[in-house]
């Protein structure tokens, strides 16, 4: 049932009529409601308007009665923000889609449980205008933070909005797309917390960090191979959005919940293939409705390579390593893994040493892992801790919902 916040002095409610008007300048969608307040004692019918029994409301409805959970995924472009999005998606149990019947290259995505916006659709500039300007679309002058935040507020609390949408083929902003709150909202893209604002707004972060070496083999893997970009061009692309990075899109690691932080591996000495990686994953302490994953014992540094009896390692092997540490001023816990799997099935061995997994049931990661194995960095620790931070997320969802509902649980713990 739709549970729908009032704009005015609440009335006895019965039967609303809605219809829907638009505030064009935020792009919010709200509904007029005209409450039947009145009832004819003698017939029991309903009387609608007149006189003092007329009452006019602006309310907001959310799908299920719940103001969404929002969530913010930061990281450059080609950095495996969408990859990140399918396994997150997947740990709520449902793919997720494009609008039905709407611009097909809206770079909204929905499933059941979760939306899915691209904060590029925030460009205030298209591609002709940020040519002329001379300016990247990391740049804040190319971006509309002033709508991000009323868009994204509006549809914390409740509210449709009607988002702009940046498409990405032709390089124009196109006519807007509804956006009705879901249970969880994810705001994926270059600023989810440049904008104080937006930042505020956001009940856990992550950062995607992909260092440069690693970052230049990604792009160099699909725009060349998949997109006909030519090594140089994709090296002139990389140096020109660089200072404009470094200025508004890396220093937001800082506020992140999360970081995944991507680097070449050091089993193999001097590596330039960029294949086998060491990936961390940064987890701020004391953050509300989440508890750090940790190996073995929390809070003790500990360093495990794990290839023996149970688990294959071929060249150069695997390593994993936890402890505590001080990121940006802020205490975290740090678990980080160098090297890929051999054989996926057998991550339940190392499965089963971590602990604060949030998992619903034993064995929960790996089934994750294998049921998406095909994605990229499946056999890494990419796709190992944005499976794990995926299962953060649906547990602080959870832990909110509950205590939205008047009965706070404890984080699990599994
Ligand atoms: N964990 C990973 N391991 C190896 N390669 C990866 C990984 N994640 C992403 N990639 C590579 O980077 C490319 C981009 O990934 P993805 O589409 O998920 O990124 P994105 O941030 O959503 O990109 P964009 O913003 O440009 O749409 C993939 O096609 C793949 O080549
Ligand atoms: O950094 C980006 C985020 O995805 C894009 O480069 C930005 O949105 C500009 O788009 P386009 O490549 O269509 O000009």
């Amino acid at each position: 049932m739709a549970i729908c916040s009032a704009h005015t002095t609440t009335i006895s409610l019965r039967s609303p009529c809605t219809t829907t008007v638009s505030n064009a300048a935020a792009g919010l969608v709200q509904k007029q409601v005209i409450f039947l307040t009145s009832i004819n004692r003698r017939s029991g019918s309903r009387r609608r308007g007149g006189g003092v029994s007329r009452t006019l409301l602006q309310v907001s409805c959310s799908a299920d009665g719940n103001k969404p959970v929002v969530i913010g995924l930061a990281a450059d472009s080609g950095c495996g923000k969408s990859t990140f999005m399918r396994r997150l998606t997947s740990v709520f149990g449902g793919a997720a889609e494009p609008p039905r019947g709407g611009n097909p290259d809206s770079n909204t995505l929905i499933s059941d449980t979760t939306t899915v916006i691209c904060l590029d659709d925030y460009h205030s500039l298209d591609r002709t205008g940020r040519k002329e300007k001379g300016v990247t679309a990391l740049d804040p002058r190319a971006n509309n933070f002033d709508l991000m935040y009323e868009q994204v507020k509006a549809i914390k609390q409740g509210q449709a909005v009607q988002k702009p949408i940046y498409n990405h083929v032709t390089g124009l902003l196109d006519p807007p797309e509804l956006i009705t709150p879901p249970k969880i909202f994810v705001i994926e893209g270059l600023h989810p917390m440049f904008d104080e604002r937006v930042r505020d707004l956001l009940d856990f972060s992550i950062y995607l960090d992909i260092s440069d070496e690693v970052k230049f083999a990604w792009k160099i893997q699909r725009d060349m191979a998949e997109r006909g970009h030519s090594l140089e061009s994709i090296k002139a692309s990389i140096e020109a959005r660089k200072p404009d990075f470094d200025a508004y899109i890396d220093p937001q690691k800082q506020y992140a919940d999360a970081v995944i932080e991507v680097l070449p591996t050091q089993l193999i000495p001097d590596d330039d293939e960029g294949k086998v990686l060491r990936v961390k994953l940064i987890m701020k302490e004391g953050v509300d409705k989440f508890n750090p994953v940790y190996l073995f014992d929390e809070g003790s540094t500990i360093s495990w390579v794990p290839c023996g009896r149970k688990l294959t390692c071929s060249y150069p092997g695997i390593k994993f390593a936890y402890g505590p540490d001080i990121y940006f001023g802020n205490e975290v816990s740090v678990l980080e893994m160098d090297g890929q799997f051999d054989r996926l099935d057998e991550l339940i061995y190392v499965e089963s040493h971590l602990s604060n997994l949030s998992t619903k049931f034993y064995g929960e990661v790996t089934q994750q892992m294998l049921k998406h194995a095909d994605f990229p960095g499946s056999n890494n620790g990419t796709g190992l801790f944005q499976t794990i931070v995926g299962l953060k997320i649906r547990d602080l969802y959870e832990q909110i919902v509950a205590e939205r509902a008047g009965a706070p649980v404890e984080a699990a713990k599994v």
